[in-house]
């Protein structure tokens, strides 16, 4: 099949690759990654801490470099890419997106619960008024049916979106699930529709395909797949993909591939898989973001770290919600053996 779209990529390993690197990026490594991912050609690069401005926190793991030098780093080493900052309204504040607008960044990426848009209106007026490129991210997606995003996408859209994204977070849809999300909104909003994919259930490539045949043209792609959970669809692999297909994206493919290879593999610490817990997390339709703290909390608590998950997918829990990720823990370590002790705690 032969498309004449034009799509353009939003890499995201400096921003969801900041969940699997525990938010330690340093200045010099986001200029290196930058100033080679501006060369390749990528249009937009995020850049901010993985759960979006004003994220490090010790509820959601703090960044060893204040993102505003890391957005500072990417906007002083792309001429051609534009940076692009990811914010969730009760995280980051009006205050962080007047900064980082004032530093370079162009495209502010506004993202709610799929069933919240409502709480986005300031944040998407606001970036509008700042000039920015301003887009409405829906989390969750597979948590709402396809008439409640269609009805959430509307509101994105009457804030000001020049783009609404239906964002897998969890990555648990699937192909058919992504069909029926793209074609509803797109026959709903006359803005863009962009895809955001994790790879959990080793469906990124196919979800992002899917989507594209049904009129998505903003794509998000992680660079060697760093990212939250099993990471997002591998950009370098994406490009590649559309290229075969008759796509275009302006994008340099052997560029990129080095970056992948001799950059970014220098930096993982360690490769991004589908394990048993990543697995877990799009079987059970649970936050990508939420692995690490899981890991964390099942060590802790000597319990398994699936049976977190399982528990938080059962509960419907969401982003904002990590510290019911401890409780559980605690909870099952209470049922296993009758007391709710962290590990460390007994003898
Ligand atoms: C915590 C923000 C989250 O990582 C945003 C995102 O990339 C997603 O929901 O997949
Ligand atoms: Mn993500």
């Amino acid at each position: 099949m032969t498309f004449e779209k034009e799509i353009k990529i939003t890499e995201v390993a400096l921003r969801d690759g900041s969940h699997a690197v525990s938010h330690q990026y340093t200045v010099e490594q986001v200029t290196t990654i930058a100033k080679a991912l501006n060369e390749a050609r990528i249009p937009y690069i995020e850049v901010t801490h993985g759960d979006g401005l004003g994220g490090s926190s010790l509820q959601y793991g703090l960044s060893k470099t204040d993102e505003m030098k890391l957005i500072e780093a990417a906007v002083a080493v792309s001429d051609f890419s534009k940076i692009a900052v990811l914010l969730l309204p009760g995280i980051g504040t009006i205050e962080d997106l007047k900064q980082a607008a004032k530093i370079g960044a162009k495209m502010a990426r506004i993202a709610t619960h799929v069933t919240e848009a409502d709480i986005a209106k300031q944040h998407i007026e606001t970036a509008k008024d700042l000039g920015m490129e301003t887009v409405g991210f829906l989390m969750m997606s597979h948590m709402a049916p396809v008439e409640k995003i269609v009805e959430q996408a509307k509101l994105m859209e009457s804030y000001g979106a020049d783009t609404v994204y239906i964002v897998d977070s969890a990555g648990a849809l699937l192909p058919d699930q992504v069909r029926a999300r793209i074609k509803a909104i797109r026959q709903a909003i006359s803005i863009n529709v962009g895809f955001h994919a994790h790879n959990n259930l080793s469906l990124a490539m196919g979800n992002t395909l899917a989507a594209i045949e049904e009129g998505a043209t903003r794509i998000d792609g992680s660079i060697r797949c760093l990212g939250a959970g099993a990471g997002n669809t591998q950009t370098e692999v994406l490009v590649a993909v559309l290229d075969r297909m008759g796509i275009q994206t302006g994008i340099d493919l052997y560029k990129l591939m080095d970056v992948s290879e001799d950059v970014v593999s220098q930096i993982l610490q360690k490769p991004q898989i589908i394990n048993r817990d990543s697995l877990t997390l799009g079987y059970a339709g649970v936050y990508s973001s939420f692995l690490l703290h899981a890991k964390r909390a099942a060590e802790k608590f000597s319990v398994d770290s699936r049976d977190i998950l399982i528990e938080l997918g059962k509960r419907k829990i969401v982003g904002g919600q990590e510290d019911m990720i401890v409780d559980v823990a605690a909870e099952l370590s209470k049922k296993k053996s009758g007391s709710a002790c962290p590990s460390t705690y007994t003898t």
